[in-house]
């Protein structure tokens, strides 16, 4: 699966987990809308959660900003939104929120979601904290995986939010 990125460059740079893939060549920066090739695009917003059903896409789009200027309209990019359904970020910037991974959180629970765990884990691996996250979110991952479709998806989560209901999907309006 090829990894893209649209990178706003919003946030701060020695924190960026896209940077750091880019460095390793994980992963593929570009600086505008046009230029970043079309795949499935992880948008909080969008309203079909990701399924294994997806698996024949070829690449993954993240948008990597800063989650105050993540606004629907910044996720308007060429591809099939997805959102990614109740995993919880283990980086420590948002450890433990529900929904808002960083951009490499977001690439490795996809690609668990898609069949795709040894790719995962490679990305994880160039994070100190990068196992945490496949340890947080082990049994959700592994149902999400075995699922055959997003209304199976979203209905596994549904059990998750249940036992936490503070948490609701990013995007999702609360009224
Ligand atoms: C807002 S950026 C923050 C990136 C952070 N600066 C970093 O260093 O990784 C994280 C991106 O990961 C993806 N992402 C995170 N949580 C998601 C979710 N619940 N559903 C879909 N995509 C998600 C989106 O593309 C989102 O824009």
């Amino acid at each position: 699966m090829e990894l893209h990125v649209r990178y706003e460059g919003d946030d701060d740079p020695e924190k960026c987990s896209a940077r750091k893939l880019a460095r390793f060549d994980l992963a593929e920066l570009h600086r505008s809308a046009r230029e970043t090739p079309p795949g499935i695009v992880l948008n909080p917003f969008a309203d079909r959660a990701l399924s294994p059903a997806d698996a024949d896409h070829t690449a993954l789009v993240a948008l990597d900003c800063s989650w105050e200027s993540a606004e629907k309209t910044a996720f308007e990019l060429q591809g099939t939104p997805r959102a990614l359904p109740f995993l919880v970020a283990a980086n420590p910037v948002n450890y433990g929120q529900p929904f808002q991974l960083n951009t490499v959180e977001a690439f490795a629970g996809a690609l668990c979601i898609l069949g795709e765990r040894e790719h995962a884990e490679r990305l994880l691996s160039k994070f100190r904290w990068g196992h945490t996250f496949l340890e947080l979110n082990e049994e959700p991952l592994a149902r999400y995986a075995a699922c055959a479709d997003s209304e199976a998806v979203v209905k596994i989560q549904e059990e998750y939010l249940d036992a936490e209901p503070e948490a609701t999907p990013a995007g999702s309006d609360p009224s």
